[in-house]
């Protein structure tokens, strides 16, 4: 089936923040524009001395540093109320010092910085779709950035091929990828619980990122269906880690699933609660240093959860499901789905004993994150 005018259009868009999050992945300067104005920028982790000379030279204003209002409280930089704040770059501050304010896990190396100069007046909006852009791109949310004339960024993307997005695409970027999502390929995998499982993978249809589906048995889809929504977990899922529970809820899911006599499970490419596996790794350099998994993740200027559940609902409703027996202690969870049009009939409780090395984690959750432990 051919593509209407219309959807071709939303492709583009998802392309243009797609190859904006492999450009900002590879160091490369990428142009926002936001109305009449725009902001070129840089993932701030991947900047160094060749990078900050190319947008120092660009003849706008000089190169701001942008970080999260929660990466800055922790840097003693006064909240503003905004998402995030800007910093004037001083001339003591070099290419090694701007990745190390981005990155937390160099706080101990270097406790004392600063002073710093906050720079006032109004957020430009690009700022937070480029912090945004950074965590699609799973780096860490900073940025460098250099103001210009919107039609001023436009040529210069030209002639210098950089990729270039609007503030809409960004904003709408998950949710249009989320509705675009399409199972691409499904085939039987038998598995030690659950023999007659077969696998559905679904990418949305600019190439993005792609969640797979496991369906057990042949569920009915007129009664409400036991699921699972599991987020990947490289350490927990397949090296055994001890520091989550994430390979028990994995495999306990799929055997509860099968004992009941089919369902689903959602494996959602959001590693980390939706930061990746290297931030996941620098968390967890700052759980050694004696932060719990939320402090770390704000520590590195992440929210306690980056996860957005629409890509699921969107999977149950094309695989026929519409109302879910929910196996989670997250209400998040319940909420995410029942916003995006499953209803969460039942949540059940989905609890392993924990270990030395994860209680404090669990007990993290149920404090601090309202889960049902
Ligand atoms: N950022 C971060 N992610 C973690 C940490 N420990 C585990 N994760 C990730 O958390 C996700 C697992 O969360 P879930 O199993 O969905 O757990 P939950 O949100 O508590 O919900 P339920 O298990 O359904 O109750 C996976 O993506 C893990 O990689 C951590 O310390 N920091
Ligand atoms: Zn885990």
């Amino acid at each position: 089936m051919s593509r209407t005018d219309a959807q071709k259009k939303e492709l583009k868009k998802l392309r243009n923040v797609d190859r904006a999050i492999a450009d900002l992945r590879r160091g490369l300067p990428v142009v926002i524009i936001a109305g009449s104005e725009a902001s070129v920028v840089l993932a701030t982790e991947m900047a160094f001395a060749g990078e900050l000379k190319e947008l120092e030279n660009l003849g706008g204003t000089p190169p701001v540093l942008a970080l999260t209002a929660h990466r800055a409280n922790v840097l003693h930089i006064k909240p503003t109320g905004d998402p995030a704040v800007r910093l004037k770059i001083e001339a003591w501050m070099d290419a090694p010092l701007m990745r190390a304010l981005a990155d937390a896990t160099h706080d101990l190396d270097q406790p004392f910085r600063g002073p710093f100069t906050r720079l006032k007046g109004d957020l430009p909006e690009a700022i937070p779709a480029a912090i945004k852009l950074a965590k699609l791109a799973r780096l860490l949310p900073s940025v460098l950035s250099t103001d210009l004339a919107a039609n001023v960024a436009i040529e210069l993307a030209k002639s210098a091929d950089y990729s270039t997005v609007t503030l809409a695409d960004i904003s709408a970027f998950e949710a249009t990828a989320a509705v675009h999502l399409k199972s691409v390929a499904a085939a039987h995998v038998p598995l030690q619980s659950a023999e007659n499982t077969v696998f559905h993978a679904f990418r949305p249809e600019d190439g993005g990122i792609e969640h797979l589906a496991i369906l057990v048995g042949d569920p009915n889809r007129h009664e409400p269906v036991l699921a699972r929504l599991h987020s990947e977990c490289f350490t927990g899922d397949l090296i055994g880690s001890l520091k989550c529970d994430c390979g028990e809820q994995l495999r306990g899911a799929l055997k509860a699933i099968s004992d009941a006599g089919g369902g689903v499970l959602l494996y959602l490419a959001q590693e980390g609660r939706g930061i990746g596996l290297i931030n996941k790794l620098r968390a967890y350099k700052l759980q050694s240093q004696g932060f719990d998994t939320i402090d770390a993740n704000e520590r590195l200027g992440f929210d306690a959860d980056e996860r957005v559940f629409q890509p699921a609902a969107e999977m149950f409703l094309q695989l026929g499901f519409k109302k879910v027996r929910l196996m989670t202690n997250n209400p998040e969870k319940v909420d995410g789905l029942e916003r995006h049009g499953i209803e969460v009939v039942e949540r059940v409780t989905h609890k392993f004993p924990s270990n030395t090395h994860n209680e404090l984690y669990l007990a993290t959750k149920r404090k601090r994150s309202g889960h049902y432990l």
